[in-house]
């Protein structure tokens, strides 16, 4: 699905007044910063057409077998019937209640047992709606294994669905619609931030209290079970990746959640630094390709330093090829990467195969990998179901991948490590490109683990002082979230 065609919805939903920020009180009593009206769509027949097309098309894109359609009543009834209509595909309307006559049934149309029904629905919070609507159908012997939602509210709705055997496939996901309202200037960084905040605050997924659509549960269990487990409680997790358990402590131990990117052409530069900001850092990354005078005895010293101070080495290597290429790329050549760097990294876009190369080389000598499920850069294209399918590609290979490098925190699986590159003390950019958060946006509002800083050091007249002043930022972040999360 073209991002421009999303792009460009997203503006007109919000033209229409189907997107509202300000202050709204939910059927449960609580205040949401921003509501999702989709009832007003069915005053803008261009506008239904076009959502209809959108979710027809996800699901030829991908590649969804059913024999009938069934929409969430009431708002994504119209949607259902359009969709039917223009594609000549059998659809059934789900009763809310039984009539007191007649058949009294609560699928109203003609199918037969074990029928296969895709389940259509216009917003998703908690994912309960559409359960109720595929617990309706089961009892007729339907079969359900696909929803699409045209907005997903990102609180819990897919992990719910997915718990149930149903996999919720959503067009706009609240962090892009976020993006997009920001970037054509029709709210502020205030809003946006504010509405990601609650959005992370607010996860369904877990809650006792099963809510209706576009009401969030009165309490945080998914995201604030997480977030109540300190980084030392993290790497005691009997699934943990050993690399994640040895870099958790190591954090706790150091109280650094600072990993400094050695962004320098000098091997000899680079080593001085890695003695220097030792004492300050979990994590070293390195280019190892910008070096002008890479030497194997340069990756000894280094791995005996990393030693000495306690951090592990990160080459970013960023590896995206098939997996017999990146194998020889990540043993072989001059750098021999494997040799010296506890962790790698790999692009998702060749699917698991990269994965695959790199773990046959990699998973006996106890290295590790993240995967690049966003990036900091300006106009990047990891984004929305990119980093959903990264995301699945790290839960499929966990004994490989042991996290992600991404702009925020996008699983809820605590043994999972998120490191999070474009970190300055001033939100900015530079010329090229490059987005900076800071240390507390990064750590507390967005929940990653570890934030990359390079030129906010290395551009410092003084490093050491610089390096510290981000360690303490970054870990005065993650103790504030702590302290909040037990409240
Ligand atoms: O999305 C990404 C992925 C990697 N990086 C790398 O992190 C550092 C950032 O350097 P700064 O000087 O702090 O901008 C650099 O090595 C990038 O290659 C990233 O920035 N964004």
């Amino acid at each position: 699905m073209a991002n421009v065609c999303l792009d460009s919805l997203i503006l007109k939903l919000h033209d229409v007044n189907a997107v509202k920020f300000g202050e709204y009180k939910l059927k449960s009593g609580m205040l949401t910063p921003i509501y999702i009206d989709l009832r007003v769509l069915v005053s803008y027949p261009v506008l239904m057409n076009q959502v209809s097309n959108l979710i027809y098309q996800r699901a030829q894109e991908e590649g969804l077998q059913f024999d009938l359609v069934c929409g969430v009543p009431y708002t994504a009834l119209p949607l259902a019937t359009i969709i039917c209509s223009q594609n000549e595909l059998p659809m059934l309307i789900r009763r809310k209640e039984a009539k007191d006559y007649g058949t009294r049934r609560m699928v109203e149309g003609s199918f037969r047992q074990g029928d296969t029904c895709l389940i259509i629905e216009d917003t998703v919070t908690s994912g309960s709606s559409i359960l109720e609507t595929a617990e309706v159908l089961y009892k007729e012997e339907l079969k359900v294994t696909d929803a699409i939602v045209l907005m997903d509210r990102e609180q819990g709705g897919v992990e719910m669905l997915a718990s149930k055997g149903i996999r919720l496939l959503p067009i706009i996901s609240m962090f892009k619609l976020l993006n997009v309202l920001l970037a054509a200037e029709r709210i502020d960084a205030q809003t946006a931030q504010k509405v990601r905040k609650f959005i992370l605050d607010n996860n369904t997924f877990g809650s006792k209290e099963e809510n209706g659509n576009d009401v969030p549960a009165t309490k945080k269990p998914c995201v604030e079970k997480n977030l109540e487990l300190s980084y030392a409680d993290r790497a005691k997790l009997p699934n943990v990746h050993p690399l994640a358990s040895k870099l958790l402590n190591i954090m706790e131990e150091k109280q650094s959640n600072l990993c400094v990117s050695a962004d320098v052409t000098s091997g000899e530069e680079l080593l001085q630094l890695a003695d220097s900001l030792g004492p300050k850092i979990c994590v070293l990354k390195t280019h190892v390709d910008i070096l002008q005078d890479f030497k194997p005895a340069f990756s000894q010293t280094l791995q005996t330093l990393a030693e000495k101070h306690n951090f592990l080495i990160f080459e970013d290597r960023k590896f995206a090829d098939i997996g017999n290429t990146v194998k020889h790329q990540y043993e072989g050549g001059i750098y021999q990467i494997s040799s010296w760097s506890h962790i790698v990294n790999a692009h998702a876009v060749p699917g698991p195969g990269v994965v695959k190369g790199l773990s046959a080389v990699g998973k006996t000598l106890g290295r590790g990998c993240l995967l690049i499920a966003q990036m900091s850069s300006q106009g990047s294209l990891a984004t929305g179901d990119y980093t959903k399918a990264a995301l699945h590609m790290a839960e499929e290979q966990s004994d490989f991948v042991f996290g992600f490098i991404c702009g925020s925190k996008i699983s809820n699986r605590p043994e999972f490590i998120h490191m999070t590159p474009g970190v300055q003390m001033k939100a900015g950019g530079d010329t090229l490109g490059q987005q900076y958060s800071t240390p507390d946006e990064v750590i507390h509002v967005k929940g990653s683990d570890v934030i990359i800083v390079g030129r906010g050091v290395l551009e410092a007249p003084d490093r050491l002082k610089a390096a510290e002043s981000y360690r303490k930022s970054g870990w005065d972040a993650y103790t504030k979230r702590l302290s909040q999360s037990d409240q």
